[in-house]
């Protein structure tokens, strides 16, 4: 694969790439750069993280050795899963099942344990060093990176660490690309930043775009802040599952979330039902929208394209209903193979059993 065509790979569905011309480079002298994404593996997967599994595919698929770090130590500084670590390397299994359905199985990606990292002193020396090049306010304002705000921060003092333990596993894998959804943008400005000031790989940052929760934005769109930090507040998220649309449940359970969500007629901005289709369903190739409606109300129309679909609901030509029918049906569809992976393997049920009724906590 030439390296247009591997660039085209990387970038495609996208929000912010930094940068570009770095990227290019990085594919121009390495066959296989290294490349990384990290989750907090605490509960359950929604729909939002298959934005990032579908781009793991990609890079993958563009010659990137990736890594997929399990954020164990990281969940459990976040308060996750009751900061039960048994139970968030349960969860941390069940995420590979997932990714395996989606077409990233083990074999192709190399796994990395957080706890792995931290057991060795070089770490924390990496820590250290990068801390001594930061001020306190900037690791606050990057607590946005664990979808917390500035003041949760300081309810106790871990939570100050996270975001240079972020920095530090971005230098100890020694990586050429840090990957991740655009609310994690502030650690990897900030590994970039550090990078320089250290003499240390300066990372290329890859951002994926997010999924908004099925709530819609609420009154924070007004609310000036940045993108990521909006992103961060706003998002599908496992902690607060009312928000999200998990890729285990029924078809049933989908639909009944879809036609509950916040859809406004012509409104195209931080709309989930939009954005399902924008990020996941027309990434598929091939892929179009059926809408189908009685003859008196326009009759069924086909969608072959994203950009159609955004301008005909902006102009109010699709009503909100017959576009959450469409989307309900084909969302279905996708999610089709990873239930069937799941149903079908009795380790799979049992963990996903365990983490249904684990307490969510954050
Ligand atoms: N709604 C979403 N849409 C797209 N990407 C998402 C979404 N939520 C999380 N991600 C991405 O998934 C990766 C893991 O995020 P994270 O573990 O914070 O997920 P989460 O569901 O928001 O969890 P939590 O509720 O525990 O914060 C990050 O790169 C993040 O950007
Ligand atoms: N902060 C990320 C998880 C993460 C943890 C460590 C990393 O090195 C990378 C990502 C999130 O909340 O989703």
């Amino acid at each position: 694969m030439n390296v247009d065509e591997r660039l085209r790979l990387a970038t495609r569905n996208t929000s912010e790439v930094v940068t570009v011309e770095e990227l290019r480079k990085v594919f121009e002298e390495k066959e296989k750069p290294k490349g990384y994404l990290g989750f907090e593996p605490s509960g359950l997967v929604h729909v939002g993280w298959l934005v990032w599994m579908f781009k793991v595919r990609d890079l993958v698929e563009a010659g990137v050795d990736f890594y997929l770090l399990e954020a164990t130590w990281h969940a459990y500084i976040n308060d996750k899963l009751g900061g039960n670590l048994e139970l968030i390397r349960k969860a941390a299994r069940y995420t590979r099942i997932v990714l395996e359905a989606i077409g990233v199985p083990e074999g192709r990606v190399k796994y990395v344990d957080a706890e792995d990292l931290a057991s060795d002193k070089d770490y924390w020396g990496l820590l250290l060093k990068s801390a001594k090049q930061v001020s306190l306010a900037r690791v606050k304002r990057a607590l946005t990176i664990m979808g917390r705000r500035v003041d949760e921060g300081e309810t106790d003092f871990s939570k100050l660490i996270y975001p240079l333990m972020q920095v530090t596993d971005i230098f100890y894998l020694d990586l050429d690309i840090a990957v991740g959804g655009t609310d994690q943008r502030k650690a990897h400005m900030l590994t970039r930043d550090i990078a320089e000031k250290l003499g240390l790989k300066k990372p290329v940052a890859i951002h994926t775009p997010i999924i908004t929760g099925l709530q819609g934005p609420g009154g924070r769109m007004e609310s000036g802040l940045e993108a990521d930090e909006l992103a961060a507040e706003a998002k599908m998220s496992k902690s607060k599952p009312e928000t999200a649309i998990f890729v285990h449940e029924d078809a049933e359970a989908v639909e009944a979330k879809i036609m509950k969500a916040y859809c406004p007629p012509r409104i195209t901005e931080l709309n989930p039902v939009l954005e399902i289709n924008k990020y996941l369903l027309f990434q598929q190739p091939g892929f179009t929208l059926v809408i189908e409606r009685p003859e008196k109300y326009g009759g069924t129309i086909t969608v072959e394209d994203y950009s159609v679909l955004e301008k005909l609901y902006a102009e109010g030509k699709i009503h909100p209903l017959d576009l959450k029918k469409a989307t309900a049906s084909a969302l279905n569809k996708l999610l089709d193979n990873v239930r069937r992976r799941i149903s079908s393997d009795p380790g799979a049920r049992s963990l996903l059993e365990e983490l249904k009724t684990a307490k969510v906590t954050r």
